[in-house]
């Protein structure tokens, strides 16, 4: 009998992300993460297959982000490290003594090493000339061409708020930010001859999003109604409507050229672009817009009229990107397979309907066209971890098959098939079963459900678009080569089942509805031939350790064990985390609800056995929730054990910190179920 793939065999594959076109010599760059040490690869015109051009070398929990090329397409800008948290900390997983940073490095594709420039994040080169605008602790800065292959920084300007969204006009000449004030924001262009700053039609509203029309005389933003402090973990279903302003860029003066209409829509729901607008060739101005109940790509003319919808179906758009000469807009979708996505296209001006590209049971984002048109995506299937692909005769390949581990063990995984379940109010949750192969007739198997986190978030039938969830899809797969039957639930309030789903009533800090599909879920398991009701197993992180823990003290009957890894144990702690200046006391009626929506709210209840997982420089789910959950737990006799990771976020940076998650699991779950 083969010996049963490791979880570092599973998870050892590289994750490619943060793939970016370059404006000019058919250039993409990607990044591969091989067990935590990250690197950027690249592909142009003058060498096609991909080719590494950083040597970075550890496992340091430095991530590369922000890739930016040059307009010439011949440098390529990026950040490494990442921001601080609220105490001014940037994040230091391996607790080097020498700190970490957060800073802009160049490589050039000529073969010469990278080198680090400056502290800064979000480098966006000029459109034209050689200059680099970024921002340093909230201010815009620029970096110009120095001696030799020095560059000169120096503030752009001084003002207040914290900037963001840096744009370069056509012509390199002006440069178009957003100025975030925390209770609203401005749009604003710089002239970098004249050195003066002109806000865009300032309001009372959220300005952000700004783009520049193809000749530069105009920018559009979107215009959100002021609508008070969001806290976050509840259902939105409507609002006052958004609107698209296009304002003159010498006169500041805008007019509104669209809005949404009442209802279904009328609260923004934000893709994955570059751009939340795409200015088109015709003067047409893309956007998303929920106004079906799905997440649609609609078409408007930048002097007003009615909006055409291009991307119809029942599925959302998630990923856009657009074609160098402003005709096309180039997606991902999951219209017509729900548990996956897809890469489509279709005519700025709605003129013809979307067109397929590859097709097959992958799931495809971040698509991007190159200068010369080539098309390119991330791509991953049930098997096949994400990787960095060209689009070549309808089908997906592989731009560095050199980077795949030979231990890789693709052939022993399992394909899960997609299953849906209703709760006791009637809503219908989604999920992926794994069977653990060569099941045999008869047999009951230990079962463990995996709640994912966000919740925003949706898993799929193969490896997921996101880090943190391509980790856990490996930890299902490990589960289910182990003998257990793994579902992966997904619980209302995650993305990619329409508004409703997403919007799902009494959500979260409002009364934890969705907890009810955890409890169909293992009723649905529990009447399954092959599961053995008596081990049913939780396990999931942030949204998920919440899952995790409101059955471990709502339904101690149902469940045998727990992961809990950086769960939110206390709502009202939760919220605090993101709104700082959170008042538990002034709405009582709230703060009540929130907290009997928490697993704190009946703490003692809890008899199962729990590993409990937190990194202490956790930005999203404070230490202190682990903490409080422990120490209430120990008065109780609960067996709890725990794995601790100094100086780790959230999202754990280090694959280290992963591989000691899973294999803590593991071991947990063997023992306890
Ligand atoms: C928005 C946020 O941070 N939510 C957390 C409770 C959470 O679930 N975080 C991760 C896991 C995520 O997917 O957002």
């Amino acid at each position: 009998m083969a010996a049963q793939p490791t979880i570092r065999q599973i998870d050892g594959a590289p994750f490619a992300a943060t793939l970016v076109a370059a404006p000019a010599a058919n250039a993409v760059a990607f990044v591969l993460n091989a067990r935590g040490v990250r690197n950027i690869w690249v592909t142009d015109s003058t060498q096609p297959n991909a080719r590494q051009v950083t040597a970075f070398t550890q496992d340091d929990g430095q991530d590369l982000t922000s890739l930016a090329f040059s307009a010439d397409g011949r440098t390529l800008y990026f950040v490494r490290g990442g921001g601080p948290n609220r105490a001014g900390e940037t994040p230091n997983p391996t607790s080097d003594p020498a700190g970490a940073e957060e800073a802009i490095w160049r490589v050039r594709l000529d073969g010469t090493p990278a080198t680090r420039l400056m502290e800064g994040s979000s480098p966006t080169p000029s459109s034209r000339g050689t200059s680099v605008a970024f921002l340093r602790r909230g201010a815009i800065w620029m970096a110009s061409p120095s001696s030799g292959d020095s560059v000169r920084v120096s503030q752009l300007l001084r003002m207040r708020g914290s900037g963001g969204s840096l744009r370069w006009s056509p012509n390199g000449e002006q440069l178009a930010f957003v100025s975030n004030r925390g209770t609203h924001s401005f749009v604003g262009v710089y002239t970098l001859s004249s050195k003066a700053l002109r806000w865009m039609a300032p309001s009372t509203d959220t300005d952000n999003a700004p783009v520049w029309s193809r000749d530069g005389s105009r920018l559009a933003f979107l215009r959100v109604p002021y609508a008070g402090r969001r806290l976050g973990f509840r259902a939105t279903r409507s609002a006052q409507p958004w609107g698209i302003m296009v304002a003159n860029a010498a006169t500041g003066e805008a007019r509104e050229v669209f809005r949404a209409t009442a209802g279904r829509g009328s609260a923004y729901w934000a893709i994955v672009a570059d751009n939340q607008l795409q200015w088109m060739a015709g003067d047409r101005i893309v956007f998303p817009w929920e106004r079906t109940g799905w997440v649609h790509l609609y078409s408007v003319s930048a002097n007003g009229g009615a909006a055409k919808e291009l991307t119809p179906g029942n599925g959302e758009v998630e990923f856009v990107s657009t074609s160098p000469d402003g005709t096309r807009v180039l997606y991902n979708t999951n219209i017509g397979d729900i548990d996956r996505r897809h890469v489509m296209s279709v005519v700025a001006d709605g003129s013809a309907a979307p067109v397929p590209t590859a097709s097959g049971a992958h799931i495809a984002w971040s698509p991007v066209y190159s200068s010369q048109g080539s098309t390119y995506a991330l791509v991953s299937d049930a098997k096949q971890p994400a990787h960095a692909a060209v689009l070549q005769t309808s089908r997906w390949n592989m731009l560095a098959p050199e980077s795949m581990p030979a231990d890789f063990p693709a052939a022993s995984l399992v394909t899960p098939t997609a299953v849906s379940l209703r709760a006791a109010d009637g809503v219908t949750s989604y999920g992926q079963l794994f069977l653990p192969p060569n099941a045999q007739p008869g047999k009951k198997y230990p079962t463990v459900i995996f709640l994912h986190g966000g919740s925003r978030r949706q898993m799929l039938l193969g490896w997921n678009y996101g880090a943190y969830y391509h980790h856990a899809y490996a930890l299902n797969q490990a589960m289910a080569l182990r003998g257990y039957i793994v579902l992966s639930l997904n619980y209302r309030s995650g993305i990619g089942y329409g508004m409703e789903f997403r919007e799902a009533l009494r959500q979260g800090a409002t009364g934890g509805s969705e907890y009810g599909d955890v409890v169909a879920a293992a009723k649905w398991l529990g009447a399954r031939p092959d599961v053995d009701r008596t081990r049913i197993g939780l396990w999931g992180g942030s949204y998920g350790g919440y899952l995790t823990a409101m059955g471990l003290t709502r339904n101690p009957e149902l469940f045998k064990a727990g992961v809990d890894i950086h769960g939110v144990h206390d709502w009202n702690v939760g919220i605090q985390t993101f709104v700082p200046d959170y008042d538990v006391h002034a709405n009582r009626l709230a703060t009540r609800t929130a907290f009997l929506a928490s697993p704190m709210a009946q703490v003692k209840n809890w008899r199962a056995p729990v590993l409990l997982i937190h990194g202490d420089d956790d930005r999203n789910v404070r230490f202190v929730e682990t903490l409080t959950l422990i120490q209430q737990l120990r008065a109780q006799q609960v067996p709890v054990e725990q794995v601790v990771f100094p100086d780790e976020v959230h999202g754990f940076l280090r694959h280290e910190s992963w591989m000691r998650t899973f294999e803590a699991a593991i071991d947990f779950f063997g023992r306890k179920m």
